[in-house]
C-alpha cells in the first residue's frame, strides 16, 4: 500500500529539525509540517517575527522560515496535537552522551528518544511511518519497534531510519545540496514515501537506501571518519611544530593525492561541536559492549588525541607567557565550535579557557555570536571552580577591541571571517608588550603580524 504524506511532524525543534524541516516545507509546499518542542521559549523564538531572533543562526535560514512560516511550517509545543494528525514523524531530539548510570561518559542517553517513543504509542490513533533523524547508536530502531508495537492498538507503525549529515554553519547549503540522503527501513512503502519527499529537489541517484542497521551504523561511522582525519592532521601538527615542517603544506600536499581528497585537512585547536565527541565515544562503548576491545580502543585514538590538542594548545601559551599566566589577560576570539554558528556545545575554547582559569589567567572572550551568558554556563557546567570564581576571572566584551585591550595574549579559537579583518595595528598599540597571538586556526598571515610587532605562534608551523 503506497503511503500518501500530507502532515509531518518533527519532535525537536533544534540544530537538526529547525533547518531540516524549515528546508523539507520550503522545498514541498504541498506538506505541512509542524515543528514540535517541550521547550517553550525555544518554540516562542521560532515563533518570532523578528527573524533576527530565531534560536539558530544559520546562513540563509531566517529567509527560508520566512518564507514557509505560517503558510504550511509551524512551531508548537502542542507535541500530541501534532503527533495524533501526522502521517509521518521525524524524531530529532537530543542523544547526548550519558552522565549517569551505566555507560556514562560514554554511551548515547536514549531517554529522549524513548519518551517520544511513548508519547507516539500513546497518542497515535492512525497508522505512522516514524523517522528517527537523530543519531542513534546502531539497533535502536529495535527498541523503538518494541515500544511502539506493544501498545496493544490495531495502530500500525514503519520505523525508518534517515540520519542527518548536515555540518552546523553550512546547515541549509548543505541541506538543498546534500552528498546523499540515506534511508534505512524495512518495509518498501514506508521508505518510497520518504524518497518520494526527497526526490523533490535531491537527485535520485544520492538517495540511497539501506536495512535500518546500515543506515543507524553509517551515520556514526562517518562521523568517526571525519573526526578521525582532524585527529590525524592534529597528531602531524605537532611533529611539524617540532621538526619545521608546516602543517598546511603538509595538509596540501597529501590532498592533492585523489586518494586522501582534500577537505577535512585543516589543522586546529581541536574538533568541537555535539556530534563528533559523542558519537565516538558512542562507537567505543558500542563495540566494547560486543567484547571488540580493538576495534574500539581504535577509534577512542580520535578523542585522545583531540583531549591532548586542547590541552597542549593551552599549555603553550602557559609555557611561552614565562611559565605563568596568573592575572594575566588573555583575550579569547571566538567562542563558538566553529564559524557561522552560535552553537558552543564542545567547543574547544571552553576547555582552553578553562585550562587557563585554573592558573587564574583573566581571560577576556569575545565571539560575534555567542550571547555572555552563555559563555559563563558553559564555563560553569564543567564544575572546575566555584561559579562565583570563575565569574570573577572570566569576562565577556561586545567588542573585540575592547577584548584585547591590554592583553598579555590572544587566543584565536574560532574561524570567524571577520577576525582576519580587524585594525591590527590598532590592536597591538593597545597590547601589553611583547604581544602574543596564538593562532588555534591558522587563520591570519604570520608575516603582517610580525612586522606589526607580534609575536605569532599558530598550530602546525
Ligand atoms: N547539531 C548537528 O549539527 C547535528 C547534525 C546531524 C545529526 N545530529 C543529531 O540530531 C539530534 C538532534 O541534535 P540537535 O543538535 O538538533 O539537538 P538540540 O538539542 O539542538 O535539539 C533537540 C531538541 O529536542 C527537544 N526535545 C527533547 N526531547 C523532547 C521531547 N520528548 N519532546 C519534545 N521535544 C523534545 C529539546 O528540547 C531540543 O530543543 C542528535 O541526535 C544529534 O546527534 C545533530
Ligand atoms: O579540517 C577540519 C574540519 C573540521 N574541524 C573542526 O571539527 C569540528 C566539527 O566541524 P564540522 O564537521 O564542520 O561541523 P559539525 O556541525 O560538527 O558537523 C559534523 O557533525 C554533524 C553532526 O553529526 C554531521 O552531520 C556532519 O556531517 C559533521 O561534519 C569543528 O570544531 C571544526 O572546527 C577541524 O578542526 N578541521
Amino acid at each position: 500500500m503506497a503511503f500518501t504524506i500530507k502532515k509531518i511532524c518533527c519532535i525537536g525543534a533544534g540544530y537538526v529539525g529547525g533547518p531540516t524541516m524549515s528546508v523539507i516545507a520550503q522545498q514541498c509546499p504541498d506538506i505541512q509540517i509542524t515543528l514540535v518542542d517541550m521547550n517553550t521559549e525555544r518554540i516562542a523564538a521560532w515563533n518570532n517575527p523578528d527573524l533576527d531572533q530565531l534560536p539558530i543562526y544559520e546562513p540563509g535560514l531566517s529567509d527560508i522560515v520566512a518564507e514557509a512560516r505560517d503558510r504550511n511550517l509551524f512551531f508548537s509545543t502542542d507535541v500530541e496535537k501534532a503527533i495524533e494528525e501526522a502521517d509521518m514523524i521525524f524524531i530529532s531530539v537530543n542523544t547526548p552522551t550519558k552522565n549517569y548510570g551505566k555507560g556514562k561518559g560514554m554511551a548515547a542517553d536514549l531517554k529522549y528518544i524513548e519518551l517520544c517513543a511513548r508519547q507516539i504509542a500513546d497518542v497515535a490513533t492512525s497508522d505512522k511511518i516514524v523517522v528517527e533523524k537523530s543519531t542513534l547508536p546502531v539497533r535502536t530502531a529495535a527498541a523503538l519497534k518494541s515500544i511502539l508495537h506493544n501498545t496493544g492498538s490495531s495502530v500500525n507503525f514503519h520505523i525508518l531510519s534517515n540520519p542527518e549529515f548536515l555540518a552546523e554553519g553550512t546547515a541549509v547549503q548543505d541541506l538543498l545540496n546534500p552528498d546523499r540522503v540515506l534511508i534505512g527501513g524495512e518495509n518498501k512503502e514506508a521508505i518510497q514515501a520518504l524518497v518520494d519527499i526527497y526526490a523533490g529537489w535531491v537527485d535520485k541517484d544520492r538517495i540511497l537506501t539501506t536495512n535500518l542497521w546500515s543506515s543507524e551504523l553509517s551515520k556514526l561511522t562517518a562521523n568517526a571518519f571525519l573526526a578521525q582525519r582532524v585527529s590525524s592532521i592534529n597528531s602531524i601538527s605537532e611533529l611539524c611544530e617540532k621538526t619545521g615542517a608546516d602543517v598546511q603544506e603538509v595538509a596540501k600536499a597529501i590532498g592533492m593525492d585523489t586518494r586522501i581528497g582534500s577537505k577535512f585537512l585543516k589543522a586546529s585547536v581541536g574538533f568541537g561541536g555535539s556530534c563528533f565527541q559523542k558519537d565516538i565515544l558512542n562507537l567505543v562503548y558500542i563495540a566494547r559492549s560486543y567484547n571488540l576491545q580493538e576495534v574500539a580502543d581504535y577509534w577512542e585514538q580520535v578523542i585522545l588525541m583531540n583531549d591532548h590538542q586542547k590541552q597542549r594548545f593551552a599549555d603553550n601559551i602557559i609555557q611561552t607567557l614565562f611559565n605563568t599566566v596568573n592575572g594575566k589577560k588573555i583575550a579569547i576570539l571566538g567562542w563558538a565550535f566553529k564559524k557561522d554558528t552560535n552553537d558552543t556545545r564542545e567547543s574547544a575554547a571552553i576547555y582552553v579557557a578553562d585550562h587557563l582559569l585554573n592558573e587564574q589567567a583573566d581571560i577576556h572572550v569575545y565571539d560575534p555570536k555567542v550571547p555572555a551568558e552563555k559563555v559563563f554556563v558553559d564555563l560553569e557546567y564543567l564544575n572546575s571552580r566555584p561559579d562565583a570564581e570563575t565569574r570573577r576571572l572570566a569576562s565577556v566584551s561586545e567588542d573585540p577591541y575592547e577584548a584585547c585591550k591590554d592583553a598579555h595574549a590572544i587566543a584565536i579559537l574560532t574561524e570567524w571571517d571577520e577576525f582576519k579583518t580587524y585594525d591590527w595595528a590598532r590592536i597591538k598599540r593597545s597590547m601589553k608588550s611583547p604581544s602574543f597571538i596564538f593562532d588555534g586556526r591558522k587563520l591570519l598571515e604570520r608575516a603582517q603580524l610580525e612586522e606589526l610587532g607580534f609575536v605569532y605562534y599558530a598550530i602546525g608551523e
